[in-house]
């Protein structure tokens, strides 16, 4: 892959006027050879290496022991050192070394050894280019013309930069020239260029850029330098940065010290998954700023003593149309509640230009932007265009080869820095067994894992230990690894947004890459939306059918040892869960309930309000179908993708109903003053919605009571001089709507309470 590497070795950034060299189409045929050789060679060193003659399949079971509670668990322990790969290997070796155990065990043997000479006579993959159909107006209205667009009010647009700008004519400080340059960013990229000057301003902004196009220096640059010149007297928090996953958290973080590692700015990272104690020391400090993920932002806010977002500045929401989506919007409507309102705000994602819309009308108008500039540069396009894009068909009765078309790609064409996007996660640790046990390097990246698995699947696969990484779309936002080559797509993304952002983990700062997409016969109306989005032509990759058969049989005869592999892995579950359930027990009889230090921590929501809430926002199960009746017991490879494709429908339907719905109007202005801003326009021909004090009392289901009798909110209770007791008692205050950004928004209680 080509990549732009100007005379002094730096990377350099990609000009809106500039050709990006996209991968040439004469290139197809040769460029696979040499990767079905590179394969080969790969496959010849892995099969060298396969085999340890100290391993003992049996070791564990060498000593007798006896059946004992406290053994158990430590078998427990014992047992979970085994991982999945450990697992995989064990059964690859079992069944080279022992073919009586399985008579079709040649499987494995065949393809370390003799499988290369089968695939040499396997015709390699045909590609065409895909045609743009004209457009054909038959008079009716996509969805995004039908829906009348209510904006957000720009103070200014930019929709240019200044292309000679660099870094020393914004005025950059020596400590951060010194971190850029270590960095080697020589020059702004369009986004920075664009962005950088108007954050230096303290104005709000809403920034769009493709992918990979570096936003994150963007926000990042300006809050470093404003930062350097904070009065240090006294330490607080005045920058807080969200974004939607602990990964893209510790990757800010680690953007920001190294841009600021030559000055005094001090970064902490508070993500989920990671150390609550460390973080909470590091927030007492008062850290200039803070990366955050939300529900553990929260969760400090709620139960760290002396952390409050009072002093915050500058509040940044990367992936901004993700955090104000309706997965987190509890939870920002928490968060912005606590943070104070004379701030800067930025909000920066690729994906934006349809949110804008949305954020005027939902119940986040919290996040209402002061006078905001729209920072969109190359809005014409939100994929890069040095990425190529080149799609499968599947045909309606051949849903279930998905599965060896994957492993067909992985293992013949994209043999490493691939990414392989996967609907749910229990299809993503299927399909790391099933590669696995094809001799795949894999890893596997999503939610159902420990976060110290996470980071270290993500590591593994940047520092090149595993191949092929397989994961959610917890990975589809944001994350920069360096030098992906390859984004296959099982099945087509939920919506245009997501497949923007998956396949812009390839093609990033100016490189070229590669997407490859399977599509189905239900996925047809999503690859329309892709084709007319798109730039640059279309490629249609077509796996021989042979090819295709190989494969399929290879994972049928697998299927046993997939079986054997997740038995083990659910007796280990079963296991640990005693574990827990023991370790739960002894604290009980310890007296000490709630863990290590006896405090029981609070949070806004009540257990069962976040479960409803998670409920609500669930997309059916694994194997349960859309009426809720259990799936067979065994799922064929057609079913498991079926249920892939139905997810993913199942949530761009939601995305589109929620579109249409009517939103709620709860916001009124206060009087036209200076802290507050002008009052909101008055809507016509709305009746105002009336409070009756009757019904106030006599109202008692759980949404009434939440609506009418919640209690005041942190900028009443301010108000009211109950300072001290800001942290005490904060459950059931959730719904305290209160004055967010020049609006003050009253729920009929605190109405009551003011007449
Ligand atoms: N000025 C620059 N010069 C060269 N490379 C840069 C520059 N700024 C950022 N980069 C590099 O560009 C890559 C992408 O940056 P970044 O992750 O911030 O992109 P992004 O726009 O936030 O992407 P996404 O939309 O996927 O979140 C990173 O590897 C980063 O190091």
């Amino acid at each position: 892959m080509e990549t732009f590497v100007d005379q002094r070795g730096f990377v350099r950034t990609i000009d809106d006027s500039e050709d990006v060299p996209v991968l040439d189409e004469s290139s197809d045929s040769e460029e696979e050879t040499v990767s079905v050789q590179q394969q080969k060679k790969k496959k010849k060193k892995k099969a060298a290496s396969a085999f340890n003659p100290g391993f003992s399949l049996f070791k564990q079971f060498d000593e007798a022991i006896p059946f004992h509670d406290d053994i158990a668990l430590k078998t427990a322990k014992k047992k979970a050192a085994s991982t999945l790969d450990e697992k995989i290997q064990k059964m690859r070796k079992m069944k080279k070394r022992d073919p009586t155990l399985n008579p079709d065990s040649e499987q494995y043997e065949m393809e370390i050894d003799e499988e290369e000479d089968e695939e040499e006579e396997m015709a390699p993959d045909t590609i065409k280019t895909k045609d743009k159909k004209k457009k054909k107006r038959k008079g009716k209205q996509t969805q995004e013309e039908i829906e009348e667009p209510v904006k957000q009010e720009f103070a200014d647009s930019i929709d240019s930069y200044d292309s000679k700008l660099n870094f020393q004519d914004m005025k950059i400080s020596r400590p951060l020239m010194k971190g850029l340059a270590t960095l080697q960013f020589e020059k702004p990229t369009p986004i920075q260029a664009a962005c950088i000057p108007v954050a230096l301003r303290g104005r709000d902004l809403c920034a769009c850029a493709v992918t990979g196009s570096g936003k994150t220096v963007a926000f990042m640059l300006p809050i470093l330098e404003r930062l350097l010149y904070r009065p240090v007297q006294q330490a607080c928090t005045r920058v807080l940065i969200l974004v939607p996953t602990r990964e893209l958290a510790v990757q800010v973080h680690q953007v920001g010290r190294q841009l600021g590692q030559f000055s005094n700015v001090d970064i902490c990272l508070a993500a989920g998954g990671l150390d609550l104690k460390s973080q909470e020391a590091a927030l007492r400090m008062g850290p200039d700023i803070v990366v955050a993920t939300p529900g553990r932002l929260i969760d400090h806010l709620h139960n760290s003593p002396n952390f409050n977002l009072n002093s915050v500045e500058i509040l940044v929401l990367d992936e901004a149309d993700r955090m104000l989506d309706e997965y987190f919007a509890e939870q920002m409507k928490e968060i912005i509640r606590l943070c104070n309102f004379q701030r800067q705000t930025m909000l920066f994602s690729a994906t934006m230009t349809d949110e804008v819309r949305f954020w005027m009308c939902n119940d986040l108008a919290a996040v209402s932007l002061k006078d905001p500039v729209k920072v969109f540069v190359n809005q014409n396009t939100d994929i890069a265009l040095g990425l190529r894009q080149e799609f499968i068909r599947i045909r309606e009765n051949r849903e279930g080869d998905r599965e060896a078309i994957v492993a067909a790609l992985v293992t013949r064409t994209f043999c490493d820095k691939c990414i392989v996007f996967l609907q749910t996660k229990v299809q993503a640790h299927r399909l790391h067994v099933v590669l696995g046990l094809l001799g795949v390097n894999v890893g596997e990246l999503h939610g159902n894992l420990s976060q110290a698995q996470r980071l270290e699947a993500l590591q593994k696969f940047k520092d090149n230990s595993v191949d092929v990484l397989l994961a959610t779309d917890l990975a589809s936002r944001g994350l920069d690894i360096e030098g992906v080559k390859t984004v296959i797509n099982f099945t087509m993304p939920n919506t245009l947004k997501h497949y923007v952002h998956r396949v812009g983990r390839t093609a990033r700062a100016g490189k070229a890459g590669r997407s490859v997409t399977l599509v189905g016969e239900k996925e047809r109306k999503m690859l329309k939306e892709v084709v007319k989005h798109a730039k640059t032509p279309l490629k249609s990759r077509i796996v021989p059918p042979e090819v295709v058969e190989h494969f399929r049989n290879q994972i049928a005869d697998m299927e046993e040892d997939i079986a054997t592999i997740e038995r083990e892995e659910r007796e280990e579950r079963q296991l640990r869960a005693l574990e827990n359930q023991t370790n739960k027990a002894q604290r009980l009889l310890d007296g000490d309930p709630n863990g290590v230090d006896g405090m029981k921590r609070v949070w806004f929501q009540t257990h069962k309000d976040r479960m409803a809430e998670k409920e609500a926002l669930r997309l059916g199960e694994y194997n349960k179908d859309n009426k809720g009746r259990n799936r067979k017991e065994k799922l064929s490879a057609e079913d498991r993708a079926k249920f892939e494709v139905e997810k993913a429908q199942l949530y761009a339907q939601r995305v589109s109903k929620r579109k249409f719905k009517p939103k709620r109007l709860r916001a009124c202005a206060e009087d036209d003053n200076e802290e507050t801003g002008p009052p909101a326009k008055k809507k016509k021909n709305k009746k105002p919605k009336r409070f009756s004090f009757d019904e106030e009392l006599t109202k008692t289901d759980q949404r009434s009571v939440r609506k009418f009798r919640a209690g005041p909110s942190f900028k009443e209770r301010q108000l009211m001089g109950a300072q001290e007791n800001l942290f005490k008692n904060r459950r059931g205050t959730r719904e305290g709507d209160d004055v967010i950004c020049g609006v003050q928004v009253f729920t009929a209680s605190s109405q009551s309470a003011y007449k």
